[in-house]
């Protein structure tokens, strides 16, 4: 098989008593898309953290491109290829969108005329166009969503780590932005998702894994996962599985 882009070797993180995330071992394959889900407070973001560098594990190995990363800043994995997104999301409100995206292609033009000339490509590909040199502070919720987007992706990188880019979206909204995490990897960019919009993960992701109280529980296809029964117990409680076995035999009956 393949050298994973990004290898997770019993990962762990605590944050004083509570073990957020929990001897994480995952593999994420070039070319992907996955994502990443679990009830709230499951890690998910702990874990997004401690891949892109803004945390350092207490436990284990993080390897991108068979590069062992572990415990390197941010700014480096950005440059190996590696860059987040965040769940709050805030630009530079006076700037204009075309500015804010040239922030994140500084990383690799060297001047500014270029760097707003990629913010004018990466505005294309997410949909901003049209909006370029509109201060960002005027965007809608699902403009600064696309902007964020747009800052990372301007970055020129080989894995994106997507947190929740779909939150506080209408359903009209989410449709509209599917297109584009798809576009995005179909462009080669290998993309890890932490959605909790479960439809749009099945339309997505051809792999899913998922988190429950620092751990992995399961990981498959989308269809796998949502039929698991650790999977349903971590989402709705304890002794779901079993009720919802037994309500759908007595209505078979
Ligand atoms: N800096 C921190 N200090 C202390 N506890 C933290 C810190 N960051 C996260 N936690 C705790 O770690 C656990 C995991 O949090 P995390 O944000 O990673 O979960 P999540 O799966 O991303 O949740 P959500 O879906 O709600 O965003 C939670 O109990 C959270 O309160």
């Amino acid at each position: 098989m393949a050298e994973p882009l990004l290898r997770l070797d019993g990962v762990s993180k605590s944050f004083g008593g509570l073990a957020a995330v929990q001897s994480v071992s995952l593999d994420v394959a070039a070319g992907s898309l996955s994502a990443l889900i679990g009830p709230n407070g499951a890690g998910k973001t702990t874990l997004f953290a401690l891949m892109a560098g803004f945390l350092k594990p207490d436990a284990g190995r993080i390897a991108f491109d068979g590069t062992d990363i572990t415990g390197q800043p941010p700014h480096l994995n950005a440059r190996r290829g590696m860059t987040r997104t965040f769940q709050i999301v805030q630009p530079f409100a006076a700037q204009t969108v075309r500015e804010n995206i040239a922030v994140g292609a500084h990383l690799h033009c060297a001047g500014r005329s270029d760097a707003l000339a990629q913010a004018e490509a990466v505005a294309r590909r997410v949909g901003l166009f049209a909006q370029l040199d509109q201060p960002a502070g005027e965007l809608t919720v699902a403009g600064r969503k696309r902007l964020e987007l747009a800052r990372t992706l301007a970055t020129r990188p080989r894995l994106l780590l997507l947190d929740e880019v779909l939150a506080g979206l209408n359903p009209q909204e989410v449709a509209e932005m599917v297109p584009v995490v798809r576009d995005i990897a179909a462009g080669g960019v290998t993309v890890l998702m932490i959605e909790h919009v479960m439809q749009a993960v099945m339309h997505l992701a051809s792999h899913v894994w998922v988190l429950a109280q620092g751990q992995l529980i399961a990981s498959g296809t989308p269809g796998e996962v949502t039929r698991d029964p650790r999977v349903i117990e971590a989402y709705l409680g304890h002794g779901t599985a079993e009720r919802l076995g037994r309500i759908a035999k007595a209505e078979a009956a």
